[in-house]
């Protein structure tokens, strides 16, 4: 296909999902992508990415069409920006504000590839006249140093529009098509369209909000804890379970055999959920969207959740720590003349 015919594709956030999705979708050739690189720009910059796929196989010296460390107008609008950073709400900058000077109003497609539910909010709230479509990837690829990622389940990506009002269904089913059409062009990823947003994000939530702060906490991976099995069926499955209730009782009932499916769904390739990637590298966590808002569902919908209350307590704390590790919290030395232990901080 001609160059001028491929869609402009501006995708935030190149670490293990970003990269891959990337590398899909110019292999299809119907994508320019310009790709907004942070903590490996140096790295990509000198020597490309390598990239160790079960789908793609090895690749060494690889490039987007173009790579940046900022954010701005294309020269032609970006027809596409796909955001593949972690989505921390509680620490800034927020994504919206991070994508704001690439987007085209009324026209630019915002494709969130990240874990968690209630993500699309603070999108439409900031561009109400975007299309925003949802990305659930089953892929488990990882950043293992800068500008190298690995992938080690195929590739399944199911994308479904966010249901603006204000935007006809129509047409934001044509669009989620089209991104489909563009990610399925390389012949290598499995790519499809649901229709059904709250399904497939609460399905994948019975995996993340479960195994990936889990194996967080303890510092695991899937494999490993399944091994260990008391980890899996002291916390894994009640927390499943939890999910599938809140899920059930917020309109998205699942089958009951998915909390099995999931216990076992991923190859035993010692992987470590995204999530656990994080808290093993210092980083914050998406602790907020992956098992945050399940949890102000629950007690919306009155549906007890006392496995995620814990595990929510205890990422937090984590969260908490990271900050005061960056210095964003200062910790006085000495015990303050009034300290209530009542208050967050
Ligand atoms: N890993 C997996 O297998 C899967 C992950 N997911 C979801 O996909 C999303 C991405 O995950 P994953 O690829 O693992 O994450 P990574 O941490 O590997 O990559 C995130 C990338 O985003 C970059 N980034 C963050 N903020 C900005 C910013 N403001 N501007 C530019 N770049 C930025 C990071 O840069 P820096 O290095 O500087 O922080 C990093 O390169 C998450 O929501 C995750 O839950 C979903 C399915 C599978
Ligand atoms: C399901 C899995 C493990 C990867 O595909 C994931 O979503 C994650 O690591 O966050």
């Amino acid at each position: 296909m001609a160059n001028q015919t491929r869609s402009e594709v501006l995708l935030v956030g190149c670490g293990g999902v970003g990269a891959l999705c990337a590398y899909n979708l110019e292999v299809g050739t119907q994508a320019n992508v310009t790709a907004v690189l942070r903590s490996n720009y140096d790295a990509v910059d000198k020597n490309g990415f390598s990239i160790s796929s079960i789908e793609h196989g090895e690749v060494t010296g690889w490039r987007p069409s173009k790579i940046t460390r900022t954010i701005s107008g294309n020269g032609k609008p970006f027809d596409f920006i796909v955001v593949t950073t972690k989505n921390i709400p509680d620490q800034p900058p927020a994504i919206a504000e991070v994508i704001s000077p690439a987007v085209t109003h009324g026209h630019t497609i915002i494709v969130l590839l990240q874990n968690g539910i209630n993500i699309e909010r603070p999108l439409f709230k900031a561009f109400p006249d975007n299309i925003v479509l949802s990305g659930v990837s089953m892929i488990s690829a990882t950043e293992t140093e800068p500008g190298k990622v690995r992938q080690d389940d195929p590739d399944i990506l199911i994308i479904s529009p966010f249901h603006n009002p204000r935007i006809s269904m129509e047409r934001e089913s044509a669009a989620a098509q089209s991104f489909v059409d563009l990610y399925s062009a390389s012949g290598k990823a499995s790519c499809k369209l649901e229709p059904d947003v709250g399904t497939i994000r609460w399905r994948k939530l019975i995996y993340n909000a479960c195994y990936n702060s889990i194996c967080a906490i303890l510092d695991m991976d899937t494999t490993t804890i399944r091994y260990a099995k008391h980890p899996v069926n002291d916390l894994v499955r009640p927390a499943m379970w939890e999910i599938w209730h809140i899920a059930k009782a917020t309109g998205h009932p699942l089958p009951a055999d998915i909390v099995e499916e999931m216990v076992d769904i991923d190859t035993w390739s010692f992987f470590k959920p995204s999530m656990a990637q994080d808290t093993s590298k210092g980083n914050f966590t998406e602790y907020e969207n992956i098992v945050g808002e399940p949890l102000r569902e629950a007690q919306r919908v009155n549906v007890p959740a006392p496995t995620l209350t814990v595990i929510y307590g205890i990422l937090k704390a984590l969260q908490w720590k990271v900050r005061a590790q960056n210095g964003l919290i200062k910790v006085p030395l000495e015990r303050p003349q009034s300290l209530s232990l009542l208050e967050d901080s």
